[in-house]
């Protein structure tokens, strides 16, 4: 059965050594030490629990003084070991230095506490993590909390009052705190703090122990019989008296030796107790606890054991999601980049196939962006009989046409058709930035890349020149098509034009028609026939010659220049590329912390599991 404790109280080393003090914050670890039971000793100011705690570890280490002297959690952790070990003490903060001198021990709780809260009287929740290994020590985790008050002393802000209940009632309301309520003899159990405290956040009294200090202190002629054989405040475990050191033998330096055979002698010889003597004092208290512990741990190894379990699946989820560590040796890294390039350019893929959304955005710039844009072109204005006019004349010069305005036909279609290049270009930079876009949003979709910001903006700032590249190749290709429709004219158009178009050309027509508003109406209205049907190759070519330089290209070959510039790096370059987020290589090494706990606190438990 020792075992058991044994076994718990080894878990909540590891789970201390690894950090894992319970609770935290939205981005805490699992944690195993909540799930383990620790005794919690609370009280109010003086009523003694650093004295029972001390007599529980028979050693004279804790701060004295007046006022409030514990001013921060201590969590104590008890270790048995072998009856001719030698007795030695180590705080979290301090893993390195071994204290066999207790005095030394009082004086680092100080100054530790200093340290947190100052010289001044302030409390504060940081716990002081402190293990005793002894041969006369039951195992066991004892946290010391700040004695309960109701009134600031001098040089404390009012509020320390209500800060101190609440820490305490911190620790005493998880259902897997043994409290420990200290009160003193010397007064009416009624008002105990620790008994307020301890009936409010465990109503029926199942995990607390009711321990009564000074009953040396108790007037003459009284007794605390009624509190200690249950009558005056009922609770499921028994009631134990203790009677430690007054101050004047703490002044004296009366051992924790004498102290314990005085305490025996006390209950032994008083006529009040001595029926209770064997179920009394604080030999008594320490093995009562580590008992129940010991019962409480054989109930609870099922729940902690799929709490462990639980916690693993916890921990292997999220170490899947941080990836594994990255390796150290060249080859190893630049396969991890490709690898990495690789992952986003599938996504980015799938943005532009379909699976992934945006793809579709292109398409709504050739249906809508582009005919819009075509639409809306000034041509109306450019072939009004006025500048058809205008424009025929100057092609003509000096001499007038004869039959037909040939040149101020090609110098009307030319003008209209340069304005079609505004919207070709449009359309190259809409789906230009509807692909950056894209870029940007798959790397961000790239869960592998998240932990490298370095190799995440590399490969962004590759794509990004890449698309400039297919943005001006597509701009080339585009104004190209537009500068083939003005350079070669469709011949078969004007051959196809109703006879009557030509009537103004009629040389039997008199001169002054040939001038008139009509004529240049009718000139203008075939320039306008014919750059709609180009329009219309237009609005179709373009799109294609759009899709083929950019979005074609960016599918086919959007990083193979990075891919080059990869493959020429040297080892160093490699590293500085896969230089991950510190906070998640740390993050990684507490997960991977914690996943070790776990494992070795399940296999410890399966095996006193299957042992027992
Ligand atoms: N005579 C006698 N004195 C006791 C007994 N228990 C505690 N004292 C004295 O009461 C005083 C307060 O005891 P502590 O153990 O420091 O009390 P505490 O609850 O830890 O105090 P804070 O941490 O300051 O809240 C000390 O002077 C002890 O020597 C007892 O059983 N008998």
């Amino acid at each position: 059965m020792e075992s058991l404790v044994g076994l718990v109280n080894r878990i909540q080393r590891a789970c201390t050594v690894v950090g894992d003090h319970g609770g935290g914050g939205d981005n805490a670890l699992p944690t195993l030490w909540e799930s383990l039971p620790s005794v919690v000793v609370i009280g109010g100011q003086s009523a003694g629990k650093s004295s029972v705690l001390e007599s529980i570890v028979g050693r004279d280490f804790l701060p004295r003084g007046y006022g409030i002297v514990t001013r921060r959690p201590l969590v104590l952790q008890l270790h048995k070991i072998e009856e001719d070990g030698t007795e030695y003490a180590e705080f979290l903060h301090a893993p390195k230095r071994k204290f066999t001198d207790f005095a030394k021990v009082r004086q680092e709780i100080q100054d530790e506490t200093d340290r947190i809260t100052g010289k001044s009287k302030k409390i504060s929740p940081v716990p002081i993590h402190l293990n005793i290994y002894s041969p006369s020590v039951v195992n066991l985790t004892v946290i010391d909390l700040p004695g309960l008050t109701k009134v600031a002393v001098e040089g404390q802000p009012q509020s320390v009052v209500d800060d101190i209940e609440n820490m305490v009632r911190s620790y005493v309301q998880k259902p897997n705190s043994i409290i420990l309520a200290i009160s003193p003899a010397n007064q009416d159990i009624a008002t105990s703090d620790a008994i307020k405290l301890a009936r409010e956040v465990d109503p029926q009294g199942e995990r607390t122990f009711g321990v009564l200090t000074k009953l040396d202190l108790m007037d003459r002629g009284t007794n605390a019989i009624e509190v200690l054989e249950g009558r005056s405040y009922r609770l499921k475990q028994p009631w134990v008296g203790v009677v430690n050191r007054s101050q004047a033998d703490i002044h004296m330096n009366v051992d924790m030796i004498t102290a314990r055979r005085r305490e025996r002698e006390y209950f032994a010889t008083s006529l009040d107790y001595g029926h209770l003597a064997p179920k009394m004092g604080s030999e008594y208290l320490a093995k009562l606890l580590s008992k129940y512990l010991e019962s409480i741990i054989k109930t609870q190894i099922p729940s902690i054991a799929s709490s462990i379990n639980k916690s693993i699946k916890e921990l292997e989820r999220e170490m899947d999601d941080l990836g594994r560590p990255v390796a150290v040796d060249a080859g190893a890294q630049l396969f991890t980049i490709l690898q990495l390039c690789r992952a986003f350019d599938q996504i980015f893929k799938e943005h532009l196939d379909g699976g992934r959304p945006g793809g579709d955005r292109i398409y709504a710039v050739f249906d809508n962006q582009l005919p819009a844009a075509l639409r809306k072109l000034p041509i109306d204005r450019h072939l009004s009989a006025d500048n058809v006019k205008k424009v025929v004349s100057q092609a003509d010069g000096y001499q007038p046409h004869l039959i037909a305005p040939e040149q101020g036909y090609r110098r009307l279609i030319e003008g209209a058709l340069s304005y079609f290049k505004g919207p070709a270009e449009a359309s190259v930079d809409a789906v230009h930035s509807v692909l950056k876009n894209l870029v940007r949003v798959s790397i961000g979709e790239t869960q592998e890349l998240r932990r490298f910001p370095k190799l995440q903006s590399q490969i962004a700032n590759a794509a990004y020149e890449a698309l400039e590249r297919f943005r001006a190749e597509s701009k080339k290709t585009t104004l190209r098509l537009v500068d083939m429709e003005s350079h070669y004219l469709t011949v078969d158009f004007f051959r196809k034009l109703p006879e009557d178009v030509e009537t103004g050309a009629n040389p039997a027509s008199p001169i002054v028609d040939r001038y008139a508003e009509g004529y240049y109406k009718r000139i203008g209205s075939n320039v306008s026939s014919y750059v709609g049907m180009v329009a219309k190759t237009l609005k179709t070519s373009i799109p294609k010659a759009v899709v083929h330089c950019q979005v074609r290209e960016a599918k086919m070959c959007l990083l193979d220049h990075f891919y080059a510039q990869v493959g020429r790096s040297q080892g160093q370059q490699l590293a500085q590329m896969l230089d991950e987020d510190p906070s998640l290589t740390e993050r990684r090494q507490q997960c991977a912390k914690r996943m070790e706990l776990y494992k070795s606190a399940r296999d410890d438990i399966d095996s006193v599991a299957w042992g027992r």
